[in-house]
């Protein structure tokens, strides 16, 4: 009998994984410089400094009156208005307890120290009066209160989003410089493999990975090189380990890393380059690979399309955030409550696919799908998380569960 295949935990895998993930900084990824709208979603290679300050100018918050009070403890029965400022026309300085009619985002005159809002006032023909107490400053919108000229506003490695396009905007800056996507090669292993428009055959089934794969890789920003369907043969599946590793950065593979006499990739990367992680302990997902084809990475996903899926999300996307120089790439955990009982653990960390209620006590409580197969994607087209249990745990309805939000895995 073969000695049993230790499995690679989870956590170190995933670790060393990352470890192996060069930044795009280090290995002189090529950048481009993208007008904003064209920088949506991709990902900052320098950090941007603002040569202005944000407002560029005090400014009202307010439709209402501005007003210089000579002493906020002793207020005047009414304050003359003695001009107005809509937005986007400078006023004059204002004396004494007198008021100027402003409107939001109008420069603020000299002398003014609070603006009212209109509905605190009354008016009678020019004079106003204060329905309110009111304090120094309020309703001013300071010069560089939002940012500062001269300081970073967004470090490297940010994804760009509207929010971000939106500040860059703000301080005047038409252009950014970010990382070119990364090349990512895929191909599918399986004679069983059929495309979408053909008749399955006694034995086949849809090649449905490859649009879980391509999609979520296109999702993340990368430029995906198709090499479709490889028939299961060590020929075949040498010819495109080296035709896509030529072409990309990264060679992602589908089927073909478990152990039968079919399984042609492990074999094929160990051939051209170097196999550097296989078997690992996590259910579902265990034969997931990584290693070097020439100077590209390889992930070799599983072909159960579940593992194909849950090991994208939970390796194979790390990785390539960071690779793709992002600094926010790492897995972000959020606790819930277990709704149901888990009883018989397998011996390998699993992620069971999950829905969330909230409880009366405003509680997540995670719901289980009943079917947790690794062929099952209705699971994970049912499911907004993942949860996590460790290797032979047993879970209890009631017990704390980590888990990962489906919608961040997918953003
Ligand atoms: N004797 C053993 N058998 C298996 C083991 C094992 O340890 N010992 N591991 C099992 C586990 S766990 C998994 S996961 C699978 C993964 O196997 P492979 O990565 O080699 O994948 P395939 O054998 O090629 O396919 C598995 C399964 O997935 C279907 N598939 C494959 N590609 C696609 C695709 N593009 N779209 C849709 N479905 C796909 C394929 O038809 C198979 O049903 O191995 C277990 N076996
Ligand atoms: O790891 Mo496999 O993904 O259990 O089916």
């Amino acid at each position: 009998m073969k000695p049993r295949v230790q499995l690679l935990d989870f956590d170190a895998a995933r670790l060393h994984l990352l470890e192996q993930a060069s930044s795009p900084a280090t290995s002189n990824h090529p950048t481009q410089t993208l007008n904003l709208l064209e920088a949506l979603d991709r990902v900052l290679a320098a950090p941007v400094v603002s040569p202005i300050n944000v407002p560029g100018f005090d400014n009202s918050a307010m439709d209402g009156y501005a007003l210089n009070v000579s002493d906020f403890a002793r207020l005047p029965e009414s304050f003359e208005v003695v001009q107005r400022i809509a937005a986007g026309h400078t006023g004059s300085s204002i004396e004494a307890d007198t008021a100027a009619r402003i409107f939001t985002g109008a420069p603020i005159p000299q002398g003014c120290n609070a603006v009212v809002p209109q509905e605190h006032t009354t008016v009678d023909g020019t004079e106003v009066k204060l329905t309110q107490a009111i304090e120094h400053s309020q309703n001013i919108r300071r010069c560089g209160e939002d940012i500062r000229a001269k300081s970073e506003i967004l470090p490297a490695g940010v994804k760009l989003g509207p929010q971000h396009l939106a500040m860059i905007a703000s301080i005047g800056v038409a252009t950014v410089s970010v990382y070119a996507p990364l090349k990512v090669g895929v191909f599918m292993t399986g004679d069983e493999l059929t495309e979408l428009g053909q008749a399955l055959e006694p034995g086949g089934i849809y090649n449905s990975n490859r649009y879980a794969i391509v999609s979520l890789l296109t999702k993340l920003g990368c430029v995906v090189n198709d090499y479709g369907i490889v028939r299961d043969s060590a020929e075949a599946t040498r010819e495109a380990f080296i035709k896509a590793a030529s072409e990309n950065d990264v060679v992602m593979t589908c089927g073909g890393v478990s152990v039968g006499e079919e399984d042609h990739v492990k074999g094929a990367v160990q051939a051209l380059g170097k196999l550097d992680l296989w078997q690992i302990s996590m259910k579902p997902g265990k034969p997931l690979a990584y290693g070097k084809v020439g100077q590209a990475d390889f992930i070799g996903l599983p072909g159960n399309p579940v593992s194909a899926f849950i090991t994208f999300l939970l390796m194979a996307r790390p990785f390539l955030s960071k690779r793709m120089g992002l600094k926010d790439f790492d897995l972000k955990y959020l606790e819930g409550i277990s709704g149901f009982d888990w009883p018989r653990p397998d011996g390998r960390r699993e992620f069971l696919r999950v829905a969330r209620k909230v409880d009366a006590s405003d509680q997540t409580v995670l719901e289980l799908y009943p079917n947790q197969g690794s062929g099952v994607m209705s699971s994970l087209a049912w499911a907004e998380g993942l949860a996590d249990v460790a290797a032979g745990t047993k879970i209890q309805e009631g017990d704390a569960l980590r888990y990962l939000a489906l919608s961040d895995l997918l953003s």
